[in-house]
C-alpha cells in the first residue's frame, strides 16, 4: 500500500502547487489558469495508476445508513476482518452475538480474481463547533476502495456487486430472527406501527418433529427447492412465494412444523391474527410491511372470519354450523370487513410480489370447512396433513425424549398406535411427565405410555358403543315420530 501512499503524496504536492497557483492567478488570464489546473489533474492521473471509490455511511438519505455501506461493513467483518490489525467488537442491535468488524482508520487488503483491492476505513472527526442533531451521524465513516486502474471494469462490474451480495448474505446469517405479531388495526404507517416483534427462539427442527419420515423428507425437499428457486420463479413469471396448508387434529404438530420450517430456512415469522384486523385495506398494509425471507402464518384460518366477514374467536366458531367460513361474494361494506376477495388478494394480489421470498401458511383443524378457492393449488401449493401419532413418528419422539431407539415394548406400542388415535402432543406428554419424575427411566415411561394407550383405546371403544346406542335410540324415535305422523294423516283422511 506504500505505492498508493506515494501517489497520494504526489497528489497533495500538486494540490499545494495549485493553491499557490491560485494565489497568483489574479495576475494571469482566467483561461490560462484553468488550463494549467486541468493539465495538472491530467498529469496526476497519468502517473497515478490507482483509482479510488468511496462509500459513505450516510448517502443521499441523510437519516439512514446507506445499504451499500452496511453490506460492505458486513462483508469486511466476514471476509477481511481476520487480516485486519485493528478490530472493533460490538453487540449486534438485536442480537446477543458478538460482531467483530474492521476498526476505524485501519486498512485491509482483499483479493478478487487476481486483482488486489485495498479498503480504508476513514472516520470523519466532527468539527468541535458543530452540534449534530442526529446522534448516529456524529462521526460518520467512509470506506475508501483503492485498486489499480487496469482492474476498473472488474471492480466496478463484478467486485462491488459481489461485496453487496455477500455482505447482504452475511447480514442475514448474523441477524437475530424475529417473531412478529400484528398490532390491532388503526396503527400508523411504518412496520413498527403495524407489527410488534420479539426474538424468535423456538427450538423445533425437522429432526425433532415426529412425523412419517417420507412425508418429512418431501416437505424438507420442497422447502429447499423453494429457497433456491429465485431464477426459476422469475423465468416462469411468478412471484417468489409458496403457500402451505397444514391441517390435522389439535396437537399433531402444525405450529411445531412452522417453527421447524423457520429454523430450516432461517426466516422471520409473521404471525397474523386476523381477529385484530379491521378490513382488507389494513390486511394489505400488514402484508406490505412484511419483509422478504419470511413466513406469514394465519393459524386456525377456519375460525378467523365467518360468512359475513366478521371475525370471531375459536370457541364461538366451534359452536357454529359447518358452513364455509369466508364469503364467496365480496361484501357490500367492503371497507369494514375482511372478505374472501381480500384474503385472495392477500395471497396472490399484485403487491404480494414486492420483495419476494415469502412463504404463506394457513393452519386448520377442519380442512373440509374451508372455502375451496382459498386453498386451491397455486394459492396453497402444498397441503400437508399432520395426523395422529403412528409408529414411525413415535420412534422420533422416543429418541428425542428418552434416547431410546429399540425396546421390547416397541412392538406392542406400534400395534396400539395403529388401533388408537393419540396425538403426538399426548404421546410426548406421557414420555415427558414420567421422565421428569423417574429421571428418564425409559422402561417406566414406555410402560406408562402403553397404559395410556390402552386406556385411550378402551375409552374410544366405549364412546363408539355409546354413539351407536345413541344413534339407534334416535333412529327409533325418528321412526316412531314418522309412524305417528302417518297415522295422524290417515286419521284425518
Ligand atoms: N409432530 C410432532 N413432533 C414433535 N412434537 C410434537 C408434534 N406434535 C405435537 N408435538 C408436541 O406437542 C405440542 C403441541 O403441538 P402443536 O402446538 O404443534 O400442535 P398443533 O397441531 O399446532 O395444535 P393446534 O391445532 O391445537 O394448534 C408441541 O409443543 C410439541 O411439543
Ligand atoms: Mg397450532
Amino acid at each position: 500500500m506504500a505505492v498508493v501512499d506515494r501517489w497520494a503524496g504526489l497528489g497533495s504536492a500538486l494540490a499545494s502547487f495549485l493553491f499557490l497557483w491560485s494565489m497568483v492567478q489574479r495576475h494571469v488570464p482566467v483561461t490560462i489558469s484553468h488550463r494549467v489546473a486541468t493539465w495538472a489533474n491530467k498529469l496526476v492521473s497519468y502517473f497515478n495508476p490507482y483509482v479510488e471509490i468511496t462509500i459513505s455511511e450516510y448517502g443521499a438519505e441523510r437519516f439512514r445508513r446507506s445499504d451499500f455501506f452496511l453490506a460492505a461493513e458486513a462483508y469486511l467483518s466476514d471476509a477481511c476482518a481476520p487480516r485486519a490489525r485493528k478490530l472493533k467488537a460490538e453487540l449486534g442491535r438485536d442480537s446477543s452475538n458478538l460482531q467483530v468488524s474492521v476498526g476505524d482508520n485501519d486498512e485491509v487488503t482483499d483479493a478478487f480474481q487476481g486483482a488486489t483491492v485495498w479498503w480504508y476505513v476513514v472516520k470523519k472527526v466532527p468539527r468541535s463547533n458543530v452540534i449534530s442533531l442526529y446522534a448516529n451521524q456524529d462521526d460518520p465513516r467512509t470506506y475508501r476502495v483503492v485498486f489499480h486502474r487496469r482492474h476498473r471494469d472488474l471492480v466496478v462490474g463484478k467486485y462491488l456487486p459481489h461485496v453487496l451480495k455477500e455482505g447482504r448474505a452475511v447480514t442475514v446469517r448474523n441477524r437475530q430472527r424475529r417473531l412478529f405479531t400484528n398490532n390491532p388495526s388503526g396503527g400508523g404507517r411504518g412496520r413498527g406501527d403495524v407489527w410488534s416483534h420479539v426474538p424468535f427462539e423456538h427450538p423445533s427442527t425437522f429432526d425433532t418433529l415426529a412425523m412419517d419420515p417420507e412425508d418429512k423428507e418431501a416437505v424438507v425437499d420442497d422447502l429447499e427447492a423453494f429457497r433456491e428457486a429465485k431464477d426459476y420463479y422469475t423465468k416462469v413469471g411468478k412471484a417468489w412465494k409458496r403457500g402451505y396448508l397444514l391441517y390435522g387434529p389439535p396437537g399433531t404438530g402444525k405450529s411445531t412444523m412452522i417453527a421447524a420450517m423457520a429454523n430450516l430456512l432461517d426466516y422471520d415469522v409473521y404471525d397474523l391474527e386476523l381477529t385484530a384486523v379491521n378490513n382488507n385495506t389494513d390486511l394489505r398494509k400488514l402484508f406490505i410491511e412484511t419483509t422478504g425471507k419470511s413466513i406469514i402464518v394465519v393459524e386456525d384460518i377456519d375460525c378467523s372470519v365467518d360468512l359475513t366477514g366478521k371475525r370471531k374467536d375459536k370457541k364461538s366458531e366451534r359452536e357454529a354450523d359447518d358452513k364455509p367460513k369466508l364469503p364467496m361474494e365480496p361484501d357490500k361494506d367492503e371497507g369494514s370487513k375482511i372478505t374472501l376477495s381480500g384474503m385472495l388478494n392477500f395471497i396472490d394480489g399484485l403487491w404480494s410480489a414486492c420483495g419476494g421470498e415469502r412463504i404463506i401458511i394457513f393452519t386448520t383443524n377442519h380442512k373440509d370447512k374451508l372455502e375451496p378457492a382459498l386453498i386451491r393449488r397455486g394459492r396453497m401449493d402444498r397441503h400437508i396433513e399432520m395426523s395422529y401419532c403412528r409408529f414411525p413418528a413415535f420412534k422420533v419422539l422416543a429418541k428425542n425424549y428418552l434416547d431410546v431407539e429399540e425396546h421390547e415394548l416397541f412392538d406392542q406400542i406400534g400395534q396400539l398406535l395403529e388401533e388408537t388415535d393419540m396425538s403426538p402432543a399426548d404421546v410426548a406428554e406421557n414420555l415427558m411427565s414420567m421422565s421428569k419424575k423417574k429421571k428418564k427411566d425409559a422402561n417406566a415411561c414406555l410402560e406408562s405410555l402403553v397404559k395410556a394407550l390402552k386406556q385411550a383405546k378402551e375409552e374410544a371403544a366405549k364412546a363408539k358403543v355409546e354413539a351407536e346406542a345413541k344413534k339407534k335410540v334416535e333412529a327409533a324415535a325418528e321412526a316412531a315420530k314418522s309412524k305417528e305422523e302417518d297415522e295422524a294423516k290417515k286419521g284425518s283422511g
